[in-house]
């Protein structure tokens, strides 16, 4: 089922008043604060720690290959416990690519992915675009991460971002989301202590190339 965004005027003022400063400094990934509270962040990891152990011994959530080390639990748009988290998620994607992107985009065709990087496995996510080689992967057009754990719970697992010449760490506070071009090289770095956790949603719509 192909989902409409809600494209035209914001709700209220705020979300772009919260991206005035990002408009005036145009670059190739933008930081949205606050897109979530401490509280959601915690409501949206105890839901995590729900639904991974439901899934264990069913779905082996670890994803484990030469570019990453990390445990991936996925959320439905539509289900009745995570549907606010869609709808923040919605919100925040469309107020950013009306004020900053502005991309043709039709609608989220993957579910949220929920992902946990683990200091004891050295969890991590090595360079790489979010752009796949086939299927659905191929039209993600803006992709949004967004910062779930107290950057005082974990150290490493920078989320960094190549888009103007060299790397550039994302800021960590917990519910800021870092939006992005989906074809943007970023990277996970190892998590050296603690645990990172990161809710990340793909916009889709006609392919760049
Ligand atoms: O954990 C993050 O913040 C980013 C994860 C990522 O790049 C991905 O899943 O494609
Ligand atoms: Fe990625």
């Amino acid at each position: 089922m192909e989902r409409v965004l809600p494209w035209g005027p914001p709700a209220a003022a705020d979300p772009v008043d919260r991206l005035a400063p990002v408009r005036a400094e145009p670059r190739g990934w933008v930081a949205v604060p606050g897109v979530f509270s401490a509280e959601d962040c915690d409501r949206i990891v105890a839901l995590r720690d729900r639904l991974a152990a439901e899934a264990a011994g069913l779905v082996n959530g670890v994803s484990t290959s030469a570019v990453r080390r990390s445990h991936i639990v996925w959320l439905d748009h539509d289900a009745p416990d995570t549907a606010w988290i869609a709808a923040r998620l919605t919100r925040a994607v469309a107020d950013v690519n009306r004020e900053v992107f502005g991309f043709a985009l039709t609608g989220f065709d993957e579910e949220i992915q929920l992902t946990e990087y683990r200091s004891e496995v050295a969890g991590f996510y090595d360079w790489h675009s979010d752009i796949g080689g086939r299927g659905i992967p191929q039209s993600r057009k803006l992709s949004l991460t967004v910062q779930l754990s107290d950057p005082a719970d974990y150290d490493g697992g920078a989320l960094e971002l190549n888009t103007r010449g060299e790397p550039e760490a994302a800021p960590s506070d917990r519910g800021t989301a870092i939006a992005f071009p989906s074809y943007a090289l970023h990277r996970v770095a190892p998590v050296t202590r603690g645990i990172r956790r990161s809710l990340v949603v793909w916009t889709h719509g006609p392919r760049f190339v």
